[in-house]
């Protein structure tokens, strides 16, 4: 079933065109990324998503329900991260959780989140001396403290140290885990990667590719796979020259070859034919960072 069903939808500000007819559906239990270099629309398409924008054109349905016309209804039932999270300096991290709570029908326990994202001990620390981090983690806390059917979550690691991203995505797996559907607005490939079911790459707010990861890789990096190494004997000149989709370089004595699909098995067969031994034999997997250069034209900004 679709949680989230986007359809054509288009949003402008002023001359600037934020969104051009973006249409996207994600599925009930899905982590699904959206990933962009900055200023691609991808903060004003969760906005739209999550009713907190409206849109100049197109439809909106979240669990089955059109934000402008079930506001409030759908309210109840999102968690909602947003980039910079601004609460009052002096209300402490006790008092914004029970607040948050207080406005859901059926909460979750906002001490025990507090402890998952290690901020158990700051219940009665004011926002403004929480350093980055822990804004951030709050931000996150505050997200998933109505107990919601769908999370929007933008920029959810920015600011957090290595160690605290990755407890983060062990986080967001458990609450995946509970039938959550999360919408990830992200920066970092490694996250999307490792946390997405799909992923839609959005430029000059258009959708230019909606995949899983492996999928965005399988078919926009070509040459998915690269395989080097030095023969021990020159090899014919008319090696794999009948391979479909595969390229034979050098580079020195190392032999470089490109292609896609079932790569290794192809080349040490052909090796083994012709009786030639590889040495320091290396296999590179084109990642999502190629897929994402190959359709943008460009590497993602990571700022
Ligand atoms: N309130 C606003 N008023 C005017 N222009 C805006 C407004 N919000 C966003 N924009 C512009 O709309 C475009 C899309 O912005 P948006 O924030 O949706 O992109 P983004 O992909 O989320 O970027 P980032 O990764 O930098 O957050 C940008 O050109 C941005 O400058």
């Amino acid at each position: 079933m679709s949680v989230i069903e986007l359809r054509n939808l288009n949003k402008r500000y002023g001359d600037t065109v934020a969104v051009r007819d973006v249409s996207l559906t994600v599925e009930q239990g899905e982590i699904f990324g959206i990933i962009g270099p900055n200023g691609a629309g991808k903060t004003t398409t969760v906005e739209m998503a999550a009713g907190l924008r409206r849109p100049d054109g197109g439809t909106v349905r979240v669990l089955g329900l059109d934000p402008r016309r079930d506001g409030r209804e759908l309210r109840r039932r999102l968690g909602m991260q947003l980039q910079e999270s601004a609460l009052p300096d002096k209300l402490r991290v006790g008092e914004a959780m029970r607040l948050y709570a207080s406005f859901y029908p059926e909460p979750a326990d906002w001490r025990e989140l507090l402890d998952l994202l290690g901020l158990g001990d700051k219940q009665n620390t004011a926002f403004a001396k929480l350093s980055g981090g822990q804004k951030q983690r709050l931000s996150i806390a505050l997200a998933l403290v109505g107990n919601p059917r769908v999370a929007f979550l933008d920029e959810l690691t920015t600011g957090l140290d290595p160690a605290a991203r990755r407890e983060t995505w062990d986080l967001i797996e458990s609450v995946r885990n509970r039938g959550v559907t999360v919408v990830l607005v992200s920066h970092f490939m490694e996250e999307v990667d490792r946390l997405c079911d799909r992923i839609a790459i959005i430029e000059g707010g258009r959708v230019l590719a909606v995949d899983s990861p492996a999928g965005l890789i399988g078919t926009a990096a070509a040459d998915a796979q690269r395989i080097r190494f030095v023969p021990e004997t020159p090899l014919p000149a008319d090696f794999l020259a009948d391979a479909p989709g595969v390229t034979v370089g050098t580079s020195g004595r190392t032999v470089v070859i490109t292609g896609g699909g079932d790569l290794l098995f192809t080349v040490v067969s052909a090796l083994a034919v012709a009786g030639i031994r590889p040495r320091e034999l290396r296999m590179d997997q084109a990642t999502l960072d190629d897929a994402f250069l190959t359709l943008t034209g460009r590497a993602l900004d990571q700022d």
